[in-house]
């Protein structure tokens, strides 16, 4: 069955979505000028892309780029939480075929999934790899002509790198998060402050003083653990990689096991990529009164499940933020049920760290388009030239400018 054209909450609020978009897009000047370059040669005309991203006004302004180049455009979100109704209406209206609203039940979370597969696109760009994981093993799409795809977080990666160590990847996929124009910016600055945005929204709490844990010391943890210290939060860290746990350690943290960091934290921040980090051993020793959610990866890293169906009761004390009451008695507080506390809580990241995550992915696009033939099924990293002229151009952006090495320096560099 052909999909619908879009399916969206209320398309009444677009007219509130663009003035988000507007703003966004003024504050996305590398974005934008990348767009505005590439539009003399129209080098999108007759593709169609899917996309599987966190429907924001930041991602409007890609998606709305994307068709200005001449694509034809599908996107859901890559998240059941995290679309911006306003948004979505507003990319309705303007012509792409968005299948996105908040608070989707797993069910709907996948049909949207199906409708943008459905549009048959060439180049799928997705975020943790959902999109990618049913256009290989669900029979419907698994064979579908697919000439490659670009990820856009860390958590997605990993999904693709275990598929490739399997030789089951059938297309190459660009590691945009790999990029140091994208992960040393956007997980670190972006989500060092959209957690702090997220957490306060939720709880409104002071945050300094409070004993902050931080789980994970990966590029979210590193960004999230010097917003808090900022805010004079005494923060912990968690770990699992003895290297990483030795830099938050010289950094200043307290590193301890998750047991000990347990029943000492006020407010728990889960960073890690991994399943399974706050589990029920950990919740029953809080302290009353602990705030805990997560950052990293879907809803899996605290046990939502013990959480929200084991305590003596729930109630959603404030907007996104559920109280409840354990078996012994304590209260602990659980922000955006698990899910990105950052998307959920808050807007995401701002524009200016995304204009830099997004022009690798219109680059990356380009690049399989351009050299599809010549890929490998592989995870591919993202060019250097790539990633070089993203960084001059957010340089150029802010006004700054850089030393070059002088021709007697570039020898001296190239001697032994
Ligand atoms: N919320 C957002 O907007 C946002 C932005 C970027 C990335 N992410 C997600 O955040 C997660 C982390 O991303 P990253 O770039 O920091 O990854 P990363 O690989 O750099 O860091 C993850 C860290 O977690 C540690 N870790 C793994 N298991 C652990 C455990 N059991 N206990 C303690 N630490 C453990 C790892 O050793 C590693 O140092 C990913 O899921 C990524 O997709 C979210
Ligand atoms: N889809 C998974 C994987 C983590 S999303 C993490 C990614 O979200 C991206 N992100 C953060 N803020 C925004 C935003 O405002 N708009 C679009 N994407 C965002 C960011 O680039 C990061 O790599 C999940 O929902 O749990």
């Amino acid at each position: 069955m052909a999909p619908p054209k879009y399916k969206v909450k209320d398309i009444r609020l677009a007219k509130k979505g663009q003035a988000s978009y507007e703003w966004a897009r003024d504050h996305m000047e590398i974005l934008d000028s990348t767009l505005g370059r590439l539009k003399r040669s129209m080098p999108l005309k007759g593709v169609t892309l899917g996309f599987c991203l966190h429907i924001t006004k930041e991602t409007a302004v890609l998606l709305i780029g994307a068709k200005e180049l001449g694509a034809r455009v599908a996107a859901c979100s890559g998240n059941p939480l995290t679309t911006q109704d306003d948004v979505a209406a507003f990319l309705a209206s303007r012509g792409i075929h968005i299948y996105a609203w908040a608070g989707q039940n797993p069910k709907e979370y996948d049909w949207c999934i199906d409708q943008v597969l459905s549009h048959g696109p060439s180049v799928i760009t997705d975020d943790g790899a959902d999109m990618n994981v049913k256009a290989h093993f669900d029979g419907r799409f698994s064979k579908m002509p697919i000439l490659g795809s670009t990820e856009e977080t860390t958590a997605g990666i990993n999904r693709i790198r275990a598929m490739e160590k399997q030789g089951r990847l059938r297309y190459p996929v660009i590691a945009v998060n790999d990029a140091d124009t994208k992960h040393m910016f956007d997980n670190r600055y972006g989500t060092g402050q959209s957690t702090i945005d997220g957490y306060l929204r939720s709880m409104n709490l002071l945050l300094a003083s409070k004993r902050v844990v931080v789980a994970g010391y990966g590029w979210v943890g590193k960004g999230v653990a010097a917003r808090c210290r900022g805010m004079g939060s005494r923060v912990m860290v968690t770990e699992v990689n003895p290297v990483r746990a030795l830099e938050a350690h010289m950094e200043g943290y307290e590193v301890v096991p998750m047991s000990r960091a347990a029943p000492a934290g006020d407010i728990f921040i889960t960073c890690t990529g991994m399943t399974g980090i706050i589990r029920k051993e950990h919740i029953d020793k809080m302290k009353d009164g602990a705030v805990m959610g997560n950052v990293g990866h879907f809803d899996v890293e605290i046990d939502t499940k013990y959480l929200l169906k084991k305590s003596r009761s729930v109630r959603e004390i404030r907007p996104n933020l559920d109280e409840c009451v354990l078996k012994n008695g304590r209260r602990v507080y659980l922000v955006g049920k698990g899910w990105l506390a950052n998307l959920v809580a808050a807007e995401g990241h701002p524009p200016e760290v995304m204009a830099q995550s997004f022009s690798n992915q219109i680059l990356a696009i380009l690049h399989i388009l351009n050299h599809h033939k010549k890929m490998e099924n592989r995870l591919i990293p993202v060019p250097v030239e790539i990633d070089q002229s993203i960084a001059r151009d957010a340089l150029a952006a802010m006004g700054i400018r850089i030393d070059r090495l002088n021709a007697e320096q570039a020898k001296y560099g190239d001697s032994w």
